[in-house]
């Protein structure tokens, strides 16, 4: 487990903001800014698809993005990319099923966050016993800002998960925005995760906040 107890997950799961260079035509560095200041909870660096940085370019811009995190106590996640996430001494590192095996990953990482993309009931049991902090769960609704995505589930299989006595901090994602949030929250989830929502948003700090309103108004 990570040096976060599942209550503080919890907390920080409320309002997770994916970014990476691909997923936004703005300077990743400003949209990050203005979406601290809406009001995210917790960030992950996710440079993947078409155009991705590699090398030299994604460290720097790994260590950019982490500064601002620190700077406001915002915990800095890595997606996929363990190596990078112990080079730079990240919080924590979220990984899918296709990625380096979850228990390995727990053995590299010590107690540093652990969030696994699960997509069924012994996806979700694995990840648990392997160590998982969190699981993330998706995609809820269409999008595009993933390619190869499962199928589409809705909020069915947040809602079966704590039915089937599933305790572990759950995080929505997938085609996510202030209109539909609250479902996530109401089907058992303790947060959503976004990429688009927020970092193809005209005006990114409103966008957050609108998003956190949806959020909060229903964390029961
Ligand atoms: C990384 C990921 N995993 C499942 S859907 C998705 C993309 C979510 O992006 P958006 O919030 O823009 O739909
Ligand atoms: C695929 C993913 C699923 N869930 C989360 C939180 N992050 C991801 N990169
Ligand atoms: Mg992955």
């Amino acid at each position: 487990m990570s040096e976060f107890d599942s209550k503080r997950i919890e907390e920080l799961l409320t309002l997770y903001f994916i970014m990476g260079s691909t997923n936004c035509d703005r300077d990743p560095v400003y949209v990050l800014e203005q979406a601290i200041e809406g009001g995210i909870t917790l960030f992950q660096y996710r440079e993947k698809g078409r155009g991705a940085l590699e090398g030299k370019q994604k460290v720097k811009l790994a260590e950019k993005l982490q500064k601002i995190c620190k700077d406001a106590s915002i915990p800095f996640i890595v997606n996929d990319d363990v190596d990078l996430a112990l080079t730079i001494d990240a919080d924590g590192v979220h990984v899918g099923q296709e990625d380096e095996c979850a228990r390995a990953v727990r053995e590299r990482i010590g107690n540093k966050i652990l969030g696994i993309s699960t997509h069924t009931l012994s996806e979700a049991h694995h990840a648990i016993a392997d160590g998982a902090d969190y699981l993330g769960l998706g995609p809820i609704y269409p999008t595009q800002s993933k390619e190869d995505t499962e199928k589409v589930q809705g909020t069915e299989l947040i809602q079966n998960f704590r039915e089937l006595n599933i305790t572990t901090p759950i995080v929505g994602i997938g085609g996510i925005t202030s209109s539909n949030a609250n479902k996530v929250i109401q089907a058992g989830g303790n947060g959503v995760s976004v990429i688009s929502a927020i970092a193809a948003a005209e005006n990114v700090k409103q966008a957050t906040e609108q998003l956190k309103k949806q959020v909060d108004k229903n964390v029961v």
